[in-house]
């Protein structure tokens, strides 16, 4: 203590040391929330009901591959991957620094799914919005959509430029997927083209809607369900083209339209409008997957907004 004493500079050299070592502290206990609320937004997602043609807990959906036990597992295995890509946020890591905990949480989501692609949007989607958050967390700035957003963009964006017009040769360490087949087909731009605009159907579609349905006075299901028909309307999903091509896409949009423009969940009997969707799209086995990933993503930016109000 006398030497810290002799010499004030020392004593400034400590206090700075020890609240630089707080700093760090809060921000990876931060990063321990942001993975934890993007599981549970996943989990959110899983449980929602009726989700045409998408796997709950009542029943699989148009799938015939995986259930909600399979769905579990996926996010169960995700747990540590949410925490690792947002401390790298924290540091505003290279792209490529993210690919590689991505492309290792895909294969650990495969492990648990004994090979079955569950969440590999949401890896991507919540990953990036994961990172985003953090990087905003560690320059003191508000948690709030926009300047997420922006984040995401400022920091990355060129670099999910290129990877949504890369090519499958370009891209040897990256497994060949439906997604990108089906934007050469049908020239849409798929889960690569939304990352690299910066989610504009999360930011500009659910997200609004999201806490508009909450702001009417209705429950967080009801939101969530006019979240995510906005979305199936909205949106150019790769899975949906996979499996039904361009009319199954209108379908998907057409039924989705149609349920808001009826009123949503803001109409008596919604319920059934949304449950004769469902068996609709199971009929001719569609499924909006990426609608799915992105409600997710929407939830947990709503819920990072939270956060952020209670920091004050
Ligand atoms: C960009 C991703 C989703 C690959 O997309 P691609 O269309 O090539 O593959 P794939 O068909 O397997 O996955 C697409 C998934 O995205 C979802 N999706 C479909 N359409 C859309 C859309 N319009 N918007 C958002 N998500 C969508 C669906 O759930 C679908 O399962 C991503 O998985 C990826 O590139 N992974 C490699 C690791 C990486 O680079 N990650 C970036 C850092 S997080
Ligand atoms: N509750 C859910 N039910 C079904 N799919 C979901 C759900 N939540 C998210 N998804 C997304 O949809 C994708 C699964 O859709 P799909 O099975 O059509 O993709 P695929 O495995 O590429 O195609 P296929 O199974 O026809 O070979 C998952 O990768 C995931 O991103």
């Amino acid at each position: 203590m006398r030497r810290l004493m002799a010499h004030p500079a020392t004593l400034d050299a400590a206090v700075h040391h020890l609240q630089k070592r707080r700093t760090e502290r809060d921000n990876l206990a931060f990063c321990r929330v942001l993975a934890r609320l993007a599981v549970r937004s996943l989990h959110h997602e899983l449980v929602l009901y009726p989700k045409p043609g998408l796997v709950s807990r009542v029943d699989n959906g148009s799938h015939t591959d995986m259930n909600a036990l399979t769905f579990l597992r996926s996010l169960f295995s995700l747990r540590h991957y949410f925490y690792q890509i947002a401390v790298a946020g924290l540091e505003a890591a290279p792209f490529h620094r993210l690919q590689t905990l991505a492309i290792s949480a895909e294969q650990r989501m495969l492990r648990a799914t004994g090979g079955i692609n569950t969440h590999r949007g949401a890896i991507f989607a919540l990953g990036m919005l994961c990172a985003a958050t953090a990087c905003c967390r560690a320059r003191r700035m508000p948690l709030q959509p926009q300047v997420i957003r922006a984040t995401l963009l400022i920091q990355w964006g060129d670099a999910l430029a290129r990877h949504s017009i890369a090519g499958a040769g370009e891209q040897p360490h990256l497994p060949s997927s439906h997604g990108q087949r089906v934007a050469a087909q049908y020239a849409v731009g798929g889960a690569r083209e939304e990352g690299a605009l910066g989610f504009p159907a999360v930011f500009e579609v659910a997200l609004p809607q999201l806490q508009a349905t909450l702001a009417q006075g209705r429950d967080w299901t009801c939101a969530s369900i006019d979240a995510l028909f906005a979305l199936m309307a909205h949106l150019s999903d790769t899975n949906v083209y996979h499996r039904g091509g361009a009319a199954g896409a209108s379908l998907v949009r057409a039924r989705s339209a149609a349920f808001l423009a009826a009123g949503g969940s803001a109409r008596d009997g919604w319920q059934q409008q949304a449950l004769d969707c469902h068996h609709a799209f199971v009929a001719q086995r569609l499924s909006p997957g990426g609608a799915a990933d992105l409600l997710a993503a929407a939830c947990l930016l709503h819920q990072v907004g939270l956060l952020d109000g209670e920091r004050g």
